[in-house]
Parts: C-alpha cells; sequence; structure tokens
C-alpha cells in the first residue's frame, strides 16, 4: 500500500529536481514572441515560398470587381489622409501571411481609425464595386487574412482604442484592433484576465479573434468566443453600421444577430468592436510540465485530472515528442523534464494558493504513483511559468522552421485524436520530413502538422483526401479552430451538410450581395 505522505515528499522531491534543472537550463535562452509579423524573421524564412495547392485548393478565379483607380486613391487619400497606404515594401508584408504561402497583389492598404471610416470606406466600394480584404494581426493559418488578387486591404490596426471597462462586471469594450496582448495587460490591471489565450497573443487582433473565433489555450475554462462575446459593433458591405455592443450577461431580444459574425472571417461584415466578458484574474496559477509513455496513458491522465482539480483546471495541452525536438532544435528551447513519448502542460488557475497546490499535489502524486505519468515538473512564479508555456507556445514557429508546412486543424472524438497522427505516419512512411501532433486535449482539438523540405504536389496528394475523409469517417470537424479561409474553403462540405452550406451562401448573398468583402474565402467556389 502506499504511503501518502512519503508519496507527497518524494513528489515534491522530484518536482523540486526538475524545477532547479529548469531554472538552469531553461531562462538562457532567447525568447521571441510567436506569431510575430516581423520583417527581420519574414525575410529569414523562404521555405513557404512555392506553396501547392490540392485538387480543391484550386486557385480561384478573380470574379468580376472593379480594378482601384486613381480617382478611387484619391477618395481613399481625402478620407484618411496619411493612412492610405499605396507604397510597394509596406503592401508586401500585408499581401502575405505569417505562414508566407498566400500571397495577394493588392496596391492599397487602409488604416481607418474609426467606425464612421470604415462605414465610408466600405459604402464606397459596394457602389464601385471594389473588393475588400479586411485584416487584423495577419496571424491566420489558412490563408484568411490576405487578399488572393488585388482586394483593397482594410486593416484594423489603428482602431486599437479601449472604449469602457466596468470593473464589477468585467465587460470589457474596446475596437476591434486591439492586440490581444494589449488587452491582457491592460485588464489585468485591474485584476481580471482575457478569457482567450494564444500563442499569437502579441500579435493577433480582438477583432480577428472574434472573425475567426478563435479557440486558444483557455477555452477549457471559459469556453468559446460564442459565449465571452457579449456584443459586436459591425459594419455590413453596404456601409451600414449594426450596433449589437451590448454589455449584457443576457439578452434573449430576438435572434442572437452578432453570432452570425463570429466565426464568418469577415466575410458578412467587418467587425469594428467587440464587448467581452473578462474573468477576474486568479491569484494562484500553477503549471505542471508532465511526460507519459503513450497517449492511452495521457488520456486517463486528462480524466484522473478533470475529476480531481475539477474547478481550477484551467488547461490540458499536450505536444508529441516530435513537437519537443522541433522547439529544442529551432528555437533552442530546452526540455524541462525527462524525454518522453507524449507531454503534457496543465494548468491550475484558482484562489487559493495553499488550496490550489494541496489539489495540485495530490493529483500529481496518483498519477506519478499509478505509473501514468513518468516525470514532471511544476511552476508557481510567473517567469518561469511563462517558460514553460512557451514549449507549447511556440511549435507553431519551430514548424515554420521546419519547412514547408502542411497544417491541418482537426476536431475529434478525444479517443481517436491520436490515432489520426500515428496512421498518417504510416501512410506517408519517408515522404514526409516530420508528422507531429499537438493541441488541446481538453477541447478534442488536434493540430496535426506535416513538413517537408519544399512543397510537395506527391506528397500533398497523398495527405488529401486522405486526411479529410479520416475526419469525416470519426464524424470531426475539418476546422476546429483556424476557420476555412482560402485554403480549406473547399473542404467545407467533409464536415457541413449542402443544406448547411446552401443557409450560408443565402446569408452571404443577404449581407453581401455583390461579394465585395473577403472574397475566395470560407464558402466553396461551388455551392451544391
Ligand atoms: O500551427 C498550428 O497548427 C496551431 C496553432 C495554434 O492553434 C496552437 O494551438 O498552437
Ligand atoms: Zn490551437
Amino acid at each position: 500500500m502506499y504511503n501518502n505522505t512519503t508519496l507527497a515528499k518524494s513528489c515534491t522531491m522530484v518536482v523540486f529536481q526538475r524545477f532547479q534543472r529548469l531554472q538552469t537550463l531553461y531562462f538562457a535562452s532567447l525568447r521571441l514572441k510567436p506569431h510575430t509579423c516581423n520583417v527581420t524573421v519574414h525575410k529569414t524564412i523562404t521555405a513557404g515560398r512555392g506553396h501547392l495547392r490540392g485538387a480543391h485548393e484550386a486557385a480561384p478565379t478573380r470574379r468580376p470587381f472593379s480594378r482601384v483607380t486613381p480617382d478611387d486613391i484619391n477618395f481613399f487619400t481625402r478620407l484618411l489622409p496619411g493612412r492610405t497606404v499605396t507604397d510597394p515594401d509596406v503592401l508586401e508584408s500585408c499581401n502575405m501571411d505569417w505562414l508566407k504561402s498566400t500571397k495577394g497583389s493588392s496596391e492599397v492598404l487602409l488604416r481607418p481609425k474609426t467606425t464612421e471610416e470604415v462605414s465610408q470606406i466600405l459604402r464606397y466600394c459596394n457602389e464601385r464595386n471594389l473588393a475588400v480584404s479586411p485584416q487584423g494581426g495577419n496571424t491566420g493559418l489558412v490563408g484568411g487574412s490576405v487578399p488572393v488578387f488585388d482586394e483593397i486591404i482594410l486593416s484594423t490596426a489603428l482602431m486599437n482604442q479601449v472604449l469602457t471597462f466596468d470593473s464589477i462586471s468585467g465587460i470589457l469594450t474596446c475596437q476591434a484592433g486591439c492586440v490581444l496582448e494589449n488587452l491582457s495587460q491592460y485588464v489585468e490591471q485591474h485584476d481580471f484576465i482575457m478569457p482567450l489565450d494564444l500563442g499569437a497573443k502579441g500579435s493577433c487582433h480582438i477583432g480577428g479573434n472574434v472573425s475567426t473565433n478563435a479557440g486558444g489555450l483557455r477555452l477549457l475554462r471559459y469556453g468559446s468566443l460564442r459565449g465571452t462575446v457579449l456584443g459586436l459593433e459591425v459594419v455590413l458591405a453596404d456601409g451600414r453600421v449594426v450596433d449589437c455592443l451590448a454589455k449584457l450577461r443576457k439578452d434573449n431580444t430576438g435572434y442572437d444577430v452578432k453570432q452570425l459574425f463570429i466565426g464568418s472571417e469577415g466575410t458578412l461584415g467587418v467587425i469594428t468592436a467587440v464587448s467581452i466578458l473578462c474573468p477576474r484574474k486568479p491569484k494562484s496559477v500553477n503549471v505542471a510540465f508532465l511526460g507519459c509513455s503513450s497517449f492511452q496513458k495521457l488520456l486517463e491522465t486528462f480524466q484522473i485530472c478533470r475529476g480531481m482539480l475539477g474547478e481550477i483546471l484551467s488547461a490540458f495541452e499536450f505536444l508529441d515528442t516530435a513537437c519537443m525536438s522541433l522547439v529544442e532544435n529551432h528555437l533552442r528551447l530546452s526540455n524541462p523534464i525527462a524525454e518522453s513519448p507524449f507531454y503534457i502542460v496543465i494548468e491550475t488557475a484558482g484562489s487559493s494558493p495553499s488550496h490550489d497546490e494541496e489539489k495540485l499535489h495530490k493529483f500529481l502524486e496518483r498519477v506519478m504513483a499509478s505509473s501514468l505519468v513518468q516525470d514532471g515538473t511544476v511552476a508557481t512564479e510567473e517567469t518561469k511559468i511563462k517558460a514553460l508555456w512557451s514549449v507549447r507556445e511556440r511549435i507553431t514557429e519551430a514548424l515554420r522552421h521546419d519547412g514547408y508546412t502542411y497544417k491541418y486543424d482537426i476536431s475529434l472524438p478525444l479517443e481517436k485524436i491520436y490515432d489520426l497522427v500515428t496512421d498518417m505516419r504510416a501512410h506517408l512512411g519517408s515522404q514526409a520530413k516530420n508528422v507531429v501532433g499537438y493541441g488541446h486535449v481538453g477541447d478534442g482539438n488536434l493540430h496535426l502538422n506535416i513538413t517537408s523540405p519544399a512543397g510537395d504536389a506527391a506528397l500533398l496528394e497523398a495527405i488529401e483526401p486522405y486526411v479529410y475523409e479520416w475526419t469525416r469517417k470519426w464524424q470531426g470537424s475539418i476546422s476546429a479552430e483556424h476557420g476555412l479561409g482560402l485554403k480549406k474553403r473547399n473542404y467545407i462540405y467533409y464536415s457541413k451538410s449542402q443544406e448547411a452550406v446552401r443557409l450560408m451562401a443565402d446569408f452571404k448573398t443577404m449581407l453581401d450581395p455583390k461579394g465585395i468583402l473577403n472574397p475566395y474565402k470560407t464558402l466553396p467556389d461551388n455551392v451544391r
């Protein structure tokens, strides 16, 4: 029979030893902001060039929109003096997505500061039949935030003001171009946190997060933006401003119109302001980084974790050993624990440090004693917590260094999520450089990423539609949190019925009859 006291001591000892190792090895490494749209980084990465498209991803044909004329530029310059950009160097980075796999050829970038300006731009573009590509932090992963042809880029970068914050209810209203990390810092001063957190937080805009219904690392605890976004202000294609910027927890007056714009990737309207419910800042945060010998053990650990940590559990993420090698090799991060086939990042966020630590330690004792977990470390101090998180958060960045990356963002029943990685590895054999799996176990969301030294048509043919067929077979979703954008638009039928897609197309026609908003994105080229 196990002696709890001894176990508690030995567990704490392991944790402490690992912690020391972590301190010495880890913090020497340089931290770069993930997903930062940084010109230097862009110039050094070339792997994404030569994007190859799958059968369904075939390049769309330019629709008969008008071309931008000198008269149009004059109009925009009068409306936005100094904020109508035609400089090719600036346009170069806004035309290219973060992955460097999708590139448009827009010749105009507009940087409005107010809703009224967005309204005037869209009214004008609608009348002139000019296509518009709304852009936030340009951190999207499906080619949704850059033009495909010569669409005008409408950037929210200067719409970056906090409008109100109620420190009793925790309800924040802000313009759409606020950077997520800045909002986090702002609400933290008032003892609150943002309900979402993601690797791209240093660059992504809240409007873009809402437009893609970004999930991120805290969804398990605080739910999706469909629940935490309380209100939106949206400008429609013809310039009408729809004010649904409610600051209420409960509001059942008619249809919940704002939901249409959440996750519709800027195809139905441009989000200009957001009202969002922020949770109180937890008084105690702990992060455990654990190693498991199999995915089955990882799932059992998750089950026990939910039961034992209950209300304080705020994240349960995983990465496989291939991901760990990538962050070690490309980003020079150190593995904080002994090498394992799988790693778990567990975060607890609660209101009582002693209560939370006790719960966490009891959980760790249990999973270590039952050999579900083979090694682990715990951090309670902020910088160390950040360091542990960055191993998970920076995988996307490490993958970009590894070569051309094929990305799949899949929802599946939990017991199947890693089978897709294993099957894909066997299916591709030596054709791929790396096949890795990581993601949000708590949400049943796998990020399957496959790299090759360069874009490879034969490899792509081997991956698709295999990956989509596999997902459909298990009633999964082919886009759990990244959206469909340009890259996945034609695969929509793997996860949605014809009736549902037809209804989506009807909404699009009703709200944007000329189709000027983010064309070639989200909806398939041919609606059946
Ligand atoms: O790059 C990816 O595939 C996933 C990015 C992001 O959603 C994450 O969870 O880290
Ligand atoms: Zn994710």
